[in-house]
C-alpha cells in the first residue's frame, strides 16, 4: 500500500496569475490531515495536482520515492484515490456495483472480474461496516451513507493515500461524527487522509495535523490543536474575534 506522498516546492499558475507558490508538503500513513484556506487559497488546486489532473510548472511530486509523472494510470489509481462529495449517479447502481466501479482503473484491461473483484468490494463494505447496504440502490441512501460508500470504492481501488473534497458538507452532525470516526479509524490503520475542510475549531477536535494555506502558500503545518490556534484563525479568515474556544 503506498503510504508517503512528499511535495516539493510546487508552483501553478493560470493565465500569468501565481495559484500556487513554492509549496511543500508531505503526507505518510497515519496521517490525519486537515487542510484549511480561505475560498480561492488554493486548496482544490493542490489536491489536482496531486492527484496528477494539473501538472505543476514547476516542482516536484513523489509517492513512495517515484515521481507521480512516472506512474502509469494504474498504478496511479492504486497509489492515490480521490473520494468527491455524495454525487448522485442518473442510474440506480447498487452500493455493491457504485464500489465495484472503483476497481475500473487497477483490473487488468479495464474490465471488472465480477468474482473477485466483487470480492475485493465486498471487503471494502465491510471494512466501513456497511455490508448492510451491498443490495440498496445507491440513489435511496443518506447523504452519509453515500459518503461512507465513496470511500468504500476509494478503499476498494487499492489506494493508501485519501484525498476527500470538503468530505462533511451536507451531512448532519451525527452522520458528521460517524464519517470523522471513519477517517479517524483508516488513518489507525495505517491509510494517509488528507481532507479539505472549512471548520477549524471541528478540525482541531478531529484531525491529527493541521496544514493552513493562504494565497497559495503554506502558512501553517503542525499538530492540529497546536497549528489551530484562535490568533491563527482570525488571522486566516480575517476576523476581529473568533468566540472563545
Ligand atoms: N482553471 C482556472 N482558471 C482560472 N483560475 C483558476 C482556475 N482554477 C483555479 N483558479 C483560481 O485559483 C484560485 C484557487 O482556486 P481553488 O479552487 O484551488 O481554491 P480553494 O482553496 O479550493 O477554494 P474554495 O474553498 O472556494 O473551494 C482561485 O482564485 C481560482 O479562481
Amino acid at each position: 500500500m503506498s503510504t508517503e506522498l512528499i511535495a516539493q516546492n510546487l508552483c501553478y499558475a493560470v493565465d500569468g496569475r501565481t495559484i500556487l507558490n513554492d509549496l511543500s508538503f508531505s503526507v505518510k500513513g497515519g496521517d490525519l490531515i486537515a487542510l484549511l484556506g480561505t475560498n480561492g487559497a488554493g486548496k482544490t488546486t493542490l489536491l489536482r495536482l496531486l492527484l496528477r489532473l494539473l501538472e505543476p510548472a514547476s516542482g516536484t511530486i513523489h509517492i513512495d520515492g517515484k515521481p507521480l509523472r512516472d506512474y502509469s494510470r494504474r498504478d496511479l489509481a492504486r497509489a492515490i484515490a480521490y473520494v468527491p462529495q455524495g454525487h448522485v449517479p442518473a442510474f440506480p447502481y447498487t452500493v455493491l456495483e457504485i464500489v465495484m466501479l472503483g476497481r475500473l482503473p487497477v483490473s487488468p484491461f479495464g474490465r471488472i472480474a465480477p468474482s473477485s473483484d466483487s470480492e475485493v468490494a465486498s471487503a471494502a463494505l465491510r471494512q466501513l461496516a456497511i455490508e448492510h447496504l451491498a443490495a440498496r440502490p445507491y440513489t435511496h441512501l443518506s447523504g452519509g451513507e453515500r459518503q461512507a460508500v465513496l470511500i468504500a470504492r476509494a478503499l476498494a481501488q487499492g489506494a493508501g493515500i485519501l484525498v476527500l473534497d470538503e468530505p462533511e458538507t451536507g451531512l448532519d452532525f451525527g452522520q458528521q461524527q460517524r464519517l470523522f470516526a471513519v477517517l479517524r479509524k483508516l488513518a489507525q490503520e495505517g491509510y494517509a487522509v488528507l481532507a479539505t475542510t472549512h471548520d477549524p475549531l471541528r478540525a482541531r477536535t478531529i484531525f491529527n495535523r493541521a496544514v493552513l494555506i493562504q494565497k497559495g502558500r503554506i502558512k501553517a503545518d503542525g499538530p492540529a490543536d497546536s497549528v489551530l490556534t484562535a490568533e491563527a484563525i482570525e488571522d486566516l479568515y480575517g476576523l476581529d474575534q473568533i468566540p472563545a474556544l
